[in-house]
């Protein structure tokens, strides 16, 4: 089995987290495949959608901390800036399901995503201050203007955690199901997307992008530049040690 498991059918290619022991943490190594099935499935004629989930349990804990610290990423070419930039410029619907913690790029993934659904037990969080990190994936940029100022403050400036229910009143995701239905709600979705004349779809989505793509684009440059320095400040150090030393 890989960390990162693909199965494609009818057109849609699911793309699985497959850590389960290490809740789904993202590791460089992973953020390079993910990366390169993104990048293959843009030309991939047998590829209409991508649904992007985890396990029932757990949709990813986010970037692996400790990885961070092993293998910080350098510059915009490193393996999780390539995925970010592959994602937010994917032309084709993406579709998530998503169930237990949903952390860091776990909930900022969402924002690039055309339809979420999330199970009862999802638990969001934007933890990015509480590490010493900044905002990624232009989620300074498009959860204020997805959910408002205010909400968007609520959850990047004191990374509180959030359910399905929150999630959905703000208009982050897009349907709430119990735990044992979300995956086939996303499934079934993702089907009908799938059996859609595609051309239309990418067009459609270009054009709902377009008006702030550019500025999706260069407020993850701007990010990248911030997030990269905080990845070696003291304040980020100290929380990893105090996330790993936890009993
Ligand atoms: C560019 C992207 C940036 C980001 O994504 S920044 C966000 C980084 N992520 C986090 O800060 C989340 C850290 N993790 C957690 O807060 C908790 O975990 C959870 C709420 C996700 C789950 O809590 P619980 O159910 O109590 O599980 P557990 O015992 O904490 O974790 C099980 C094993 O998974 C490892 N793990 C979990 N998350 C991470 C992570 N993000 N990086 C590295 N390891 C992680 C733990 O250490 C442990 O491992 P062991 O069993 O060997 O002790």
């Amino acid at each position: 089995m890989s960390e990162i498991e693909t199965r494609l059918n009818n057109g849609v290619l699911e793309v699985q987290f497959n850590r389960p022991e290490k809740k789904n943490a993202i590791t460089e190594q992973m953020y390079r495949r993910l990366g390169d099935i993104f990048i293959g499935a843009r030309s991939n004629s047998e590829v209409a959608v991508i649904l992007i989930t985890g396990q029932k349990s757990c949709f990813t804990a986010g970037n692996d901390l400790q990885d961070f610290l092993d293998n910080p990423p350098v510059d915009d070419e490193s393996a999780v800036f390539r995925f970010l930039q592959t994602v937010a410029d994917f032309p084709k619907p993406l579709v998530a399901a998503v169930n237990g913690p949903a952390i860091g790029i776990g909930t900022t993934l969402l924002l690039h995503c055309d339809l979420v659904f999330s199970g009862e037990s999802a638990l969001f969080q934007l933890p990015f201050v509480k590490l010493g990190l900044v905002p990624e994936f232009a989620s300074s940029y498009l959860l204020p203007l997805r959910v408002g100022h205010a909400k968007a403050a609520e959850w990047l400036l004191t990374g509180k955690t959030f359910d399905g229910q929150e999630a959905k009143a703000a208009g982050l995701i897009n349907g709430v199901y119990n735990d044992e239905q979300f995956f086939s709600a996303a499934v079934h979705q993702a089907q009908a997307l799938a059996q859609l004349p595609l051309e239309s779809l990418i067009i459609t989505k270009r054009l709902m992008k377009q008006t702030y793509m550019a500025k999706t684009l260069q407020t993850m440059e701007e990010e990248g530049e911030l997030f990269r320095k905080r990845l070696a400040s003291d304040d980020f150090k100290q929380a990893v040690t105090r996330f790993l030393s936890r009993s």
